[in-house]
């Protein structure tokens, strides 16, 4: 159910317009995510689902519409003023291994996102990213390694980590387990539900594998040439 007011939701996205020069990728898309929520956009290749994920997480500006996020309307917020609230919005991408620099050792990747926002505490850092990698089932000795020395499936969850490391209130996960051999999906599909109980997480979902949306979305919207054509 909408609530009464783009203000009360957790992701609130009105009436948003993506254009590439005078292609209109994203044309006039409106939806809400509760807190604890997952809405899964679908639709075929090209239709406008990254490019509508790039613009919730104002990694691409809009050129049209609103984004309330928390109660806050992001489009009105300069860069300033939206680094405090990027980390309560974290995406995870399709290519696990894309997301996390090669050269970089996992416990240094997870610890980035602290030192950034200048939240890095060197007596309870450490411990603070062994919590994480245990909270996405990795071993902390995990945390010694470099990408290149993980699965795809334990890159994908050094990511994840990485992004809960911010501690977010809202996921935006990208084909999340697309590039994943099948036999390791369901492992990270269950973590991302597992976390989301725990955490109260919303989660917009992009996936094209729709067995697994009708079993891990609340709701549905279907997006076709920029446009939402069904909600379910
Ligand atoms: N940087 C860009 N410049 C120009 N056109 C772009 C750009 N990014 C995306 N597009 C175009 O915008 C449309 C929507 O792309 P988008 O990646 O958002 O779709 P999608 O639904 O996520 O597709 P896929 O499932 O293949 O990832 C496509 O026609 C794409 O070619």
């Amino acid at each position: 159910m909408s609530p009464v007011s783009p203000a009360d939701a957790l992701l609130a996205v009105r009436d948003l317009v993506v254009r590439y020069g005078s292609f209109v990728a994203v044309d006039h898309v409106s939806f809400d995510i509760a807190a604890g929520e997952t809405l899964a956009l679908v639709g075929p290749s090209g239709c406008g689902k990254s490019s509508t994920a790039a613009a919730v997480l104002q990694l691409r500006r809009p050129d049209g519409g609103e984004v309330w996020f928390d109660g806050r309307e992001l489009t009105a917020l300069d860069e300033r003023a939206l680094r405090p609230l990027r980390p309560a919005m974290q995406p995870v991408f399709q290519d696990p291994y894309g997301s996390l620099s090669p050269r970089c050792r996992v416990r240094d990747a997870v610890a980035e996102p602290l030192r950034v926002q200048g939240r890095w505490d060197a007596e309870r850092g450490p411990a603070r990213v062994a919590e994480l990698l245990d909270l996405v089932g990795l071993d902390p000795a995990y945390g010694d390694r470099r990408p290149h020395e993980l699965s795809g499936g334990q890159c994908q969850r050094a990511g994840i980590a990485r992004a809960l490391a911010g501690e977010p209130r809202l996921l935006v996960l990208d084909e999340p387990v697309s590039a994943l051999d099948p036999s390791l999906r369901a492992g990270v599909l269950n973590l991302l539900a597992d976390l989301q109980e725990r955490l109260g997480l919303g989660y917009l979902f992009i996936c094209h594998d729709m067995a697994v949306v009708r079993h891990f979305s609340d709701r549905v919207v279907e997006m076709r040439d920029g446009k939402i054509v069904d909600e379910r």
